[in-house]
């Protein structure tokens, strides 16, 4: 399996915001996207992931086959925002997740653990702290599988401990086969990434 972005462009209101992007990347491959802000880095992840349209050239999945028949089908999206409603617990948000994306992985204990989170899945999520709240949501890409984890600002709010953690967690799924694009203004901590730069001439 292969993610390949050929001469990728995409807009946002009208205006292109990043035209002609090119990568391929094959199974236990990251590539971590950076640029100032306004580059184009969230919109990148968003067209990728099939939450905006193409603008010019393509993305896809090569080649697609009955478990992933499209690129969207085969990706995690974890976005600025959690996902996680605020009065259901932490376990009750995980649950849903897991029976809404299918392709059951880890159980909502286990990937709670994963993240050093098993203590409080009994929590409304509204009552969690900022690190805790982005924790849960890394803890969603463990209880389903998809091979593609779109991250956009994974590490925001997390302490060196979890940030470390998390590393781990993502260096896992690469020596699993799967592939990763991130954008972060952060340091991911990984063993081993590509970079593409945004926004430059
Ligand atoms: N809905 C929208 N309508 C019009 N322009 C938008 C819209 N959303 C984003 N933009 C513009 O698109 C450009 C790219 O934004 P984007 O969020 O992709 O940048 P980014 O590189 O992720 O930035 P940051 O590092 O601040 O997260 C920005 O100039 C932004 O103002």
């Amino acid at each position: 399996m292969r993610l390949v972005a050929d001469n990728l462009a995409g807009e946002r209101g009208g205006e292109t915001v990043f035209s002609g992007i090119s990568f391929s990347l094959d199974e236990g491959d990251a590539l971590v996207v950076t640029g100032p802000n306004g580059a184009g880095k969230s919109t990148l992840l968003r067209v990728v992931a099939g939450l905006l349209p193409v603008a010019g050239g393509g993305v896809a999945l090569e080649p697609t086959s009955e478990e992933w028949p499209d690129l969207a089908s085969a990706c995690h999206y974890l976005g600025h925002q959690n996902g996680m409603k605020t009065a259901l617990t932490v376990t009750e948000n995980l649950s849903f997740w897991r029976d809404y994306l299918g392709a059951p992985h880890l159980t909502v204990p286990e990937a709670l653990e994963m993240v050093g989170l098993d203590a409080i899945g009994h929590l409304p999520f509204g009552y969690l702290s900022t690190g805790q709240r982005r924790r849960v949501a890394i803890a969603r890409l463990l209880v389903s599988y998809r091979p593609v984890w779109l991250l956009d600002e994974p590490t925001a709010g997390l302490d060196r401990a979890s940030e470390r953690q998390f590393a781990d967690l993502m260096d896992a799924h690469c020596e699993d086969g799967g592939i990763i694009l991130a954008a972060t203004h952060l340091p991911l901590g990984l063993e081993q990434t590509q970079e593409l730069r945004m926004g430059e001439a």
